[in-house]
């Protein structure tokens, strides 16, 4: 199948949120039409919703959508699987050909999230040595980073984790023929003591 596009391929999130709120079809649904999807390819179903296209695009849809719903205050999971070179995917050139200026950029509200996420990057040798310089590379984007079983903690605004997780995600890709890269956030948890918002 045709992975490529130009020089770059398509890169993937399936994902779902989770609002903690008796009307959450509507934070859902508002989520979904409110953020300028115009260039990925999306498709949305009672499991998850997948958006496909540049990278850049791919980070800037799902944080858009996670932080339209964590801004009402309300508590707020997410939980993506990010991918790149998977062998049965293919290129959907209508998504690949676009700028790379971002539609959602105007978003600009500061948000704490703690977060968990694991790379998988496929196909290489050392995978291990490519996880722990991502893990390091991590510790020098403003988030907090701890240890955790089978994944790596990170707390801090929404916009630095994201922007850290993008970097991660697209200096594993070119290393390795096909990366996944798990993500799970939790906004506005009572359990949560700091809050960049207040
Ligand atoms: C991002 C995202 N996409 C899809 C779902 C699945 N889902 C659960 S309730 C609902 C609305 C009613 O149809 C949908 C689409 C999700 N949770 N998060």
């Amino acid at each position: 199948m045709n992975q490529s596009c130009g020089n770059q391929r398509i890169a993937g999130c399936s994902f779902s949120v989770h609002p903690m709120a008796d009307d959450f079809v509507k934070y859902i649904k508002d989520s979904l039409s409110e953020v300028d999807t115009t260039k990925v390819w999306m498709q949305t179903d009672d499991v998850t919703t997948t958006v496909r296209g540049k990278i850049e695009h791919v980070f800037d849809v799902t944080k858009a959508i996670l932080l339209h719903i964590a801004k009402t205050d309300v508590h707020v999971a997410f939980q993506g699987t990010f991918s790149i070179g998977c062998p049965g995917d293919f290129s959907g050139d209508a998504y690949m050909n676009v700028s790379s200026n971002l539609m959602n950029e105007g978003l600009d509200i500061r948000q704490y999230i703690a977060s968990k996420f694991s790379l998988y990057p496929l196909g290489g040798g050392e995978y291990m040595n490519t996880i722990y310089k991502q893990i390091d590379a991590m510790k020098e984007k403003g988030v907090h980073v701890a240890p955790a079983h089978y994944s790596t903690r990170l707390e801090g605004d929404t916009h630095d984790i994201f922007k850290g997780l993008e970097e991660v995600f697209r200096e594993t890709q070119a290393q390795v023929p096909h990366t996944v890269m798990t993500v799970t956030v939790s906004a506005n948890s009572p359990s949560h003591k700091e809050d960049l918002n207040e």
